[in-house]
């Protein structure tokens, strides 16, 4: 297998909270060290204790936020529990020109900003539950999450997997079932797709 794809384009990946998204990445960071990197989000939150400015977040303020919005600056930005959070095309091409291929984990109405954007292009890849039963019980062991918060996510999930399934939003659609296995079809997409 080749140490790196042929195919440059960002990687955009997306599915319900729980599906295993974080999981599969860093399986992927694993397995093929210095190929790819995440991109670096901005944010107006404040920075939680040891999240280091230009590695977890670039963290701005409202104002600066609003202008590089008016730039556009961002690819998709987002506003939830009270904070802006952005993609930057600056992070996109930092990461780029060192010679990375950029990996994004981004939420259905991510995805569709950036649909709308022809100057972006990008591979997206749908990372599907099993079942919601599954899912579930993904996030009710993860315990991350109170019951109530568990049952909003799955809400979503729902309405993420009508959006995937019903327009022709995603390049590849894969099923989180056995993990291996799903991870196999990532890597094959990643690396063998023209
Ligand atoms: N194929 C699988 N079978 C069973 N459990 C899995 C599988 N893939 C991932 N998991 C587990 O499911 C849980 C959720 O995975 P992960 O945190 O990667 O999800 P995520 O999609 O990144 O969620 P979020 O969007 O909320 O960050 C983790 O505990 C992970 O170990």
């Amino acid at each position: 297998m080749s140490s790196s794809p042929q195919d440059r384009r960002p990687i955009v990946i997306s599915g319900p909270s729980g599906v295993g998204k974080g999981t599969l990445i860093q399986k992927l960071f694993n397995t093929h060290p210095e190929t790819f990197a995440l991109a670096v989000s901005h944010t107006t939150r404040s920075p939680r204790p040891g999240e280091v400015e230009g590695i977890a977040y670039y963290f701005v303020c409202e104002d600066e936020f609003k202008s590089l919005i008016a730039e556009n600056a961002f690819v998709e930005h987002t506003f939830f529990s009270g904070h802006h959070y952005g993609t930057s095309k600056m992070t996109i091409e930092n990461q780029t020109t060192k010679g990375l291929i950029v990996v994004l984990d981004i939420e259905m109405h991510g995805i569709q900003q950036m649909k709308e954007n022809p100057s972006f292009e990008a591979r997206y890849i749908f990372i599907r539950p099993p079942s919601l039963q599954a899912l579930e019980e993904r996030l009710r062991n993860r315990g991350t999450e109170s019951d109530r918060d568990v049952e909003k996510r799955l809400a979503q999930a729902k309405i993420e997997m009508e959006y995937a399934d019903s327009e022709d939003a995603y390049d590849k659609i894969i099923v989180n079932d056995d993990f291996d296995k799903a991870f196999e079809e990532l890597d094959g997409f990643i690396y063998d797709a023209a």
